[in-house]
């Protein structure tokens, strides 16, 4: 049966994973074959036209769920009674700019934009933070939505988590399909810390059927600095494969994950597992009735320990300087 409409905004949309999202958006990927989509396109002055050309072609597609295309420049007319924001445009990180700057730069995109988004959007909508740095861009546009639920707001580390997903499977000679259970926690950055402790492999122990020098300096390396080497061999970010995530993760949000199985994505911290009230850090998370659940009752061992907790203090450090910043 067809559904109502669902709005999609995407900030950003002239950029290169926006070309990438935006196509699977349209056919149907992002929420399911049966619900039509309108898309709305937000992007700054000088990229209007570019995003225009981009609603040419998928004019030309001829998408049979695709409705409509709205671009503008203007945040509170993109979020009005949006229901999926995706939030990609963000001020990349420029030669000699200081962490700081780059902080400063993006609390001016994503506080008007968590604004516009409290201003207008619909009650429902669900908010995914690709921009980098992704987890602390969350916490300012969700500090800045009162009126929308705080769990709302999360920010995409499934493209690492797919990441780890890919290097496990190639060294066993698996399938991905084979492997459950995987986590990233804490921050979208080379701090972050894929988990194969409470990872399956066909029912057993991920980290009990590699070797534990393979785990600690090849496999959390790889993973964790994956990023920067597609720059080092693209010369440009991830994007295709970011876009991929973000599809992945809205949809896993909206339609569940399976029985037995989990997921990792940024999340408004309940505490859980020493990680600071409100903090967004990413955890293992169950979907299901269009809710993320922070997955209860791990056992973390003292390895596990020292790299959550270096990734979280990286979180707490970016808060406090946002903060000190006026921004949050
Ligand atoms: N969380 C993740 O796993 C990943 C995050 N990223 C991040 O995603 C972001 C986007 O990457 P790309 O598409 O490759 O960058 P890009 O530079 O190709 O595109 C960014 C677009 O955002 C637009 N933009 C800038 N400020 C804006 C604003 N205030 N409102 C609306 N649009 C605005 C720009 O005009 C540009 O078209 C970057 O911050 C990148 O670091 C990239 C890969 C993975
Ligand atoms: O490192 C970057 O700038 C892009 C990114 O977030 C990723 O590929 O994970």
């Amino acid at each position: 049966m067809t559904q109502a409409p669902v709005t999609v905004t995407v900030t950003g949309a002239a950029g290169q994973i926006g070309y990438a999202l935006l196509f699977r958006i349209a056919s149907g990927q992002l929420i399911g074959p049966d619900t039509p989509i309108k898309l709305r396109l937000l992007e700054i002055p000088q990229a209007v036209k570019a995003a225009e050309g981009t609603a040419m072609e998928l004019d030309d597609c001829a998408f049979p769920l695709l409705r409509s295309i709205d671009i503008t420049d203007d945040a509170r007319t993109a979020f009005n009674g949006t229901n999926i924001a995706l939030l990609v445009g963000a001020r990349p990180r420029t030669k000699g700019m200081e962490r700081g700057d780059l902080l400063e730069a993006n609390g001016g995109i994503f506080k008007p934009q968590g604004e516009a988004i409290n201003a207008g959007a619909a009650d429902d909508v669900r908010v995914l933070v690709v921009g980098n740095p992704a987890n602390t861009n969350a916490l300012i546009a969700q500090a800045h939505a009162p009126d929308v639920p705080a769990e709302r707001f999360t920010a995409m580390t499934r493209l690492d988590h797919n990441r780890a997903l890919s290097q496990l499977a190639q060294k066993l000679t698996v399938s991905v399909t084979d492997i459950k259970k995987l986590t990233i926690w804490g921050n979208h950055s080379a701090t972050q810390y894929p988990d194969l402790f409470h990872a399956e492999v066909n029912g057993k122990i991920a980290a009990e059927q590699v070797e534990q020098a393979w785990l600690a300096e090849e496999f959390i390396p790889t993973v964790a600095k994956r990023g920067a080497a597609i720059i080092e061999a693209r010369g440009a970010s991830s994007a295709a494969s970011a876009a991929n995530a973000a599809i992945d993760h809205v949809h896993t949000w909206v339609n569940g994950t399976p029985e037995g199985d989990w997921t990792s994505a940024g999340v408004v911290s309940d505490g859980s597992y020493g990680v600071p009230e409100g903090l967004i850090s990413s955890f293992p998370v169950t979907a299901r009735d269009g809710k993320f659940e922070i997955v209860q009752g791990l056992e973390i061992d003292e390895f596990s320990r020292e790299r959550i907790d270096a990734s979280v203090n990286e979180l707490v450090e970016e808060r406090d300087a946002v903060r000190d910043l006026g921004l949050i």
